[in-house]
Formats: structure tokens, sequence, C-alpha cells
């Protein structure tokens, strides 16, 4: 057992009836009611700090303006009906200070005026204690990285369901109030607004950048920094994502990475929050995408051809039902299932030594051949010419619910390919996209899906018209090659 740090005296913060006794030890808060007889006081309670998102001493409020509040906010995992597992939950406590006073002063005024600066200062210790206890984290934390000046969070007010200004409303301003996090809200007007407002903002004002909405607005976010002059340093920003959109595949993937169980929903953002308010920061891999048009787009999450790309383009017409649309898009194409012709190349992971990619190595893609010559020989080339979709994967979730790559960490540095190959049935493609929900397709046993590690793809469809998605976006479409740059980009996670 620890020894305690501090220890202190203090009653219920609504009825100052029930006593209680705190301390604090650098693990862990022990609240002990104190009662009489002796023979009743119940077990102590131990609240585990690394649930605590932070703590603030406060004076009360009009006639209770003699007393001072201690108010530490916790996000246990708890358990609850109808969820999968224990989920975040938020738990507010609050403590009323009790101080003694020593009566050998002879003026009144001078020693309540004594008092209760003490009050403060005794409040404001255990807060700070609280805020500030040794090893609060493992790893790097985003205000050390930079100048504690607070966050930009961007808010796009028509993903998903248009929730998310409910959402930064109802939870997740509170959050970052309770983290002691300052922060601006920005709120999106069209599209390529955050693109525009990242590639020239003055980026030492910021600690982070949050995002607020699906994986759409990370994407022009990733990309705004990477079209900055000085992106080498701009791109080393952290990211936060806060699933607001009606995939949130990142956000989605971020919890998955904290091994707890899968949520949705309200849970997925609490849990989100609680990591972006924690702010350990981890690499990202970046994927960076040549396209037959010239252009050259940054990926963190994905990109496909096929089933899997038409779902995402078709079921945009069913965003008002969030993440349904996916199933949605799914049974309807299921129905009018394609094949699609194409020729796909990868290099598979461990050819070649993965570097991280920081400085000259972003710009450079050198494990790819330009388009018009054949890849490089120690490339594989997959002979099947008739696919189902092409599916490559940089992080473990393709949305909330559809855990397509479970191995995947934030910067493994490795693509993730699934191809799945024609001649497969409707019901099996079915029984896998239900697989997929808890990541165990590929425990099916089916022969046309296959999964490789690579460091780099490339794709040429040769179906005259398709939809190609890189991140969920729909872009040119035509032969497409892509390599990973392992964590060159940075999360919250
Ligand atoms: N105010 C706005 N009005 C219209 N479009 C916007 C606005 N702000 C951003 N956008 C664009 O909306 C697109 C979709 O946003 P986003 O991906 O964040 O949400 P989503 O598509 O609902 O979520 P997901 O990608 O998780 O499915 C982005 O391409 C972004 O550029």
């Amino acid at each position: 057992m620890e020894e305690p740090r501090m220890h202190g005296i203090f009653t219920d913060a609504d009825t100052g009836r029930l006593t209680y006794a705190l301390s604090l030890s650098d693990s862990c808060l022990t609240v002990q009611r104190v009662s009489s007889p002796p023979s009743q006081t119940p077990a102590p309670e131990h609240l585990d700090l690394r649930d605590c998102l932070g703590s603030r001493a406060h004076r009360g409020e009009r006639e209770d303006r003699d007393a001072y509040y201690l108010c530490v906010y916790f996000y246990p995992y708890r358990r609850r009906w109808m969820a999968w597992g224990p989920v975040r939950q938020r738990d507010e406590r609050r403590f009323r200070l009790v101080l003694n006073s020593d009566d050998n002063n002879d003026d009144e005024q001078e020693e309540e005026d004594e008092e209760e600066d003490a009050k403060l200062r005794e409040a404001e210790r255990w807060a700070r204690a609280i805020r500030n206890r040794p090893g609060n984290t493992r790893g790097v934390l985003f205000s050390e990285v930079r100048r504690a000046c607070g966050v930009m969070v961007l808010v796009n007010p028509q993903s998903g369901r248009g929730q998310a200004m409910a959402q930064y409303n109802g939870h997740v301003q509170r959050m970052l109030t309770e983290a002691d996090i300052p922060h601006t809200l920005v709120i999106t007007e069209r599209q390529n607004h955050a693109r525009d407002l990242v590639r020239s903002t003055d980026l030492s004002q910021w600690d982070a950048l949050i995002i607020l909405s699906g994986d759409g607005l990370l994407f022009e976010v990733v990309n705004g920094l990477m079209e900055r002059p000085d992106w080498e340093k701009a791109i080393q920003t952290p990211l936060g994502i806060l699933p607001g959109g009606s995939g949130n595949a990142l956000a989605a993937s971020v919890h998955h990475y904290t091994r707890a169980s899968p949520v949705w929903g309200e849970d997925l953002l609490t849990s989100c929050g609680f990591l972006l308010c924690k702010g350990l920061v981890s690499g990202l891999d970046l994927i960076s995408v040549q396209l037959s048009s010239g252009a050259r787009l940054f990926s963190f999450l994905s990109l496909a051809w096929g089933f899997v790309a038409d779902v995402d383009i078709e079921s945009e017409t069913f965003r008002q039902i969030g993440a349904l649309r996916f199933i949605l898009g799914t049974l309807v194409r299921l129905a009018s299932l394609r094949i699609y012709q194409g020729k796909l190349a990868y290099l598979p992971a461990g050819e070649t030594d993965s570097v991280s990619s920081t400085g000259e190595n972003l710009l450079n893609d050198h494990l790819m051949a330009p388009f018009g010559q054949p890849v490089p020989q120690n490339w594989t080339l997959v002979e099947e010419r008739e696919f189902v979709l092409v599916l490559a994967m940089f992080q473990s979730h393709l949305s909330e619910d559809l855990m397509a790559a479970p191995g995947a960490r934030a910067d493994d540095g490795i693509i993730h390919l699934f191809y799945l190959t024609a001649g497969v049935s409707r019901a099996t493609l079915l029984r896998l996209f239900r697989a997929m929900q808890s990541g165990t397709h590929l425990d099916c046993g089916c022969a046309h899906l296959v999964y490789v590690r690579a460091q780099a793809i490339r794709l040429e469809p040769l179906s005259a018209d398709g939809v190609l998605t890189v991140d969920g976006e729909r872009v040119h479409y035509g032969p497409v090659q892509a390599q990973v740059h392992r964590a060159a980009a940075r999360i919250i996670c």
C-alpha cells in the first residue's frame, strides 16, 4: 500500500452533515466516511486517479460564500445495463472543506479573512495535488511537447446526423473544462474550410488540433497541414479525434487500441474525450497516395475499391441514420453484387526496413515506381484479376462497428491489405461483414478472402467506371498506388 501524501477532513458538499477523511496517495484518493460509533464505519472507497480527468477548488455562492469546495472528476469504467462491457461513466465527487481555526486572534475581521485565505489555499492545494500527481501519465503529453496554450476544436455541424454541436455543448466543452484545457471553438462553414484554415494558421498558438466530426474533416486537416511550406513541423502538431460523424473509424480505432470493450455513440465520445484530455501522444502512420491524375494525398485510414467503396459513397444518402447507413448500404449493394476487374500488386511488409518517416523521408515515396513503369521486382503481383473488393486498412476500424483489421495499431507502419476475389456468394459476403463487426472475418474460412501485410500497394482498375475512396472520400478514379510512412503524424490516443 502506498504512503498517502495528504490527509484532510471534509464534509459532503450538499448537506455538510456527513464527515469524510480524505487521503491522497500517488495513485489513489481514499474516501473514508467518519461515523460514530466506529463499528458502523463503512469500508473506505479507493478512487483510482488514473480515471481522474481533473480537479478544481471553488468558493460557495451567495449565502454559501463561507464554504470552500473540492471537486474531483472521475470517469471510471462501470458496467451498464445493455452495454457489451464496462463503459467510462462520469462520476463527479464534491467535498466541502473543514478547517479548524485557531481562536487566539483578537481582531475578528482579520481572523475571518485569514481563515478564508487558509481555506482557499487548502482547497487549492488539494486540487493541485490531484491534478499534478507524480506519474500522472506515462509517455509524452501534448502539453509537454508544445507550449501549454490551448487547443483548437474544429466542429463540422453538418457531419453525421448533424449532432456535433450538441455533442460539443453537452460533453466536450465540460470535459475540456474539467481537465483545465483552454480551447477555442471553430465551427466549419463549408467544405475545405478546415483545410484552408490549417494551411495558413499560426500553429505556434495551438497545443493540438481537435476534430469533432467524421473522418472527412480530419482528412482535410491532415492534407491542409501537408500543403504548408513548413509541413515537416506542421504535421508534428498533435491531432485529436472525437466521433461526430457517421463512420467515426479513427475514433473507434483509437478506443480499440486501449483494449477496452467496444463502445458506440455517446460512450465512444466519452472514451475518446477522456483519452484526449489525458493527452498522451502517439505516432500516426500517414500513407502517401498517388493518383493517376498526378495528385498526391495523405491518408490515415483506408483506401477502398469495389464493394466497400461503393457502399461508402452510395450510403451517403442515408447519412441521417448514422452508422446504420453502412448496414443499409451493404444490403442494397449485395442485391446488385458486381465484379471489378483490375491488377493488384504489393510490397510485402518486412521487405525493406520500415523507417520512421520524419523530415526528408516523407517527401520521398522511395518504394514506388512511377505510373507507366512496372512495379519493382521485390513486389508481389496478385494473379487474380477479378475482385469483389480491395481494401487497404491503415487503422483497425472501417467504421464504428466494422473492425476490418483488429491487429492494426496507429503507428505499426503496415498496410493491412484485404482482397476478396470473384466467385464469393452473397451469403458468404454477408457472413463476412457480420463477422467483421467483431473482427473475426478471417476466421470464417473463406477461400476468396486474402489478407496480407504490406508496405506499399498498386491497384490498376481495368473496369471503365467505378469508385475509389481514400479515408471514405471519393477520389479520381484510375490507377492508384500508396506507400506507408510510419508515425509521420501524431495522434492523441
Ligand atoms: N459546414 C459544413 N457544411 C458542409 N460540409 C462541410 C462543412 N464542414 C465540413 N464539411 C465537409 O463535410 C464532409 C464530411 O464530413 P465528415 O467526414 O466530418 O462527416 P461524415 O461524413 O458525416 O462522417 P464520416 O466520415 O465519419 O462518415 C467533409 O468532406 C467536410 O469537408
